[in-house]
């Protein structure tokens, strides 16, 4: 199944947010959107979620969903956003509830969600009781759970420090590597973007449009070789030199705001 995001744009009252945003997901492949603070990426994907009608154009999804998909599109947020009063399993179980699958079905799927993201040892712990990272896998099984076509990532990493960032994005790399799911993956972090995505789009200032589209020129698989590091290197500082000018004018429009 894939996403498509057909001539967006979107404005809250009289502010401009998206400008005519068009790209689109295939199944299996990663997106990473990134630009300066401010530009319309959190926006964006909750026009793509359906959370939000966007001003102009729309986000639409072609071909079937993969089977036993409970939901087609599914969100992972910075902050994790688990029910704190419920263990790890009920967690992952919440979007299940009001499904069709009966007591031994939905066991089946948790099952498999904890079991993809190393959980199954933690299943009756409470979230307060696990560090970050083992939180956002929580967030990463839950998400899982309904089988999703498309997992829209808002920044799924940023509120983790460096070792787990990097732990987690190995994970995910293996985990997108056993599956045809397409992500959009939001981040201001330039490293992430080249080394999980298939393609970048880079937005400029608000409002976002479409600067640049770039290719990841290396399979994920190739991505921890020496040399591919160093084309991902060169990549990375190519990206940053698109955006570095509007991001310093992003920011001291933040700063004055
Ligand atoms: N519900 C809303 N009502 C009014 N303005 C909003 C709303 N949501 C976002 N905005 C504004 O829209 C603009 C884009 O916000 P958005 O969060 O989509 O940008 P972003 O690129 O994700 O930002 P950041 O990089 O800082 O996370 C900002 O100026 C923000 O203040």
């Amino acid at each position: 199944m894939d996403l498509i995001a057909d001539h967006i744009s979107h404005r809250f009252g009289g502010l401009d947010v998206l400008d005519n945003v068009s790209f689109a997901v295939a199944s299996g492949e990663v997106v990473a959107i990134v630009g300066p603070s401010g530009c319309g990426k959190s926006t964006l994907l909750s026009i793509l979620g359906g959370l939000l009608q966007p001003s102009e154009g729309q986000a639409q999804l072609r071909g079937a969903p993969p089977a036993g998909s409970l939901n087609p599109l599914t969100f992972v947020f910075q902050d994790f956003a688990l029910l704190p009063w419920c263990t790890v399993e009920a967690n992952v179980e919440f979007p299940l509830a009001h499904t069709a699958l009966d007591a031994a079905a939905r066991k089946a799927v948790v099952d498999d969600a904890l079991r993809r993201t190393g959980l199954s040892d933690f299943r009756s712990a409470y979230p307060k009781q696990l560090s970050g990272g083992m939180r956002q896998r929580v967030g990463i099984a839950r998400a899982l759970a309904v089988r999703p076509a498309i997992l829209l990532m808002d920044e799924p990493l940023s509120a983790l420090d460096s070792q787990t960032r990097e732990l987690l994005m190995e994970d995910f790399i293996r985990l997108l590597a056993a599956g045809a799911m397409g992500v959009v993956y939001v981040t201001h972090n330039l490293e992430e973007a080249v080394r999980l995505a298939d393609r970048i789009v880079v937005l400029s200032r608000r409002p976002g449009r479409v600067r640049e589209i770039v290719e990841i020129p290396v399979t994920r698989a190739e991505r921890g070789a020496i040399d591919a590091r160093g084309k991902l290197l060169a990549l990375q500082n190519d990206l940053w030199s698109l955006i570095r000018e509007e991001a310093i004018d992003a920011e001291r429009e933040v700063q004055h705001a």
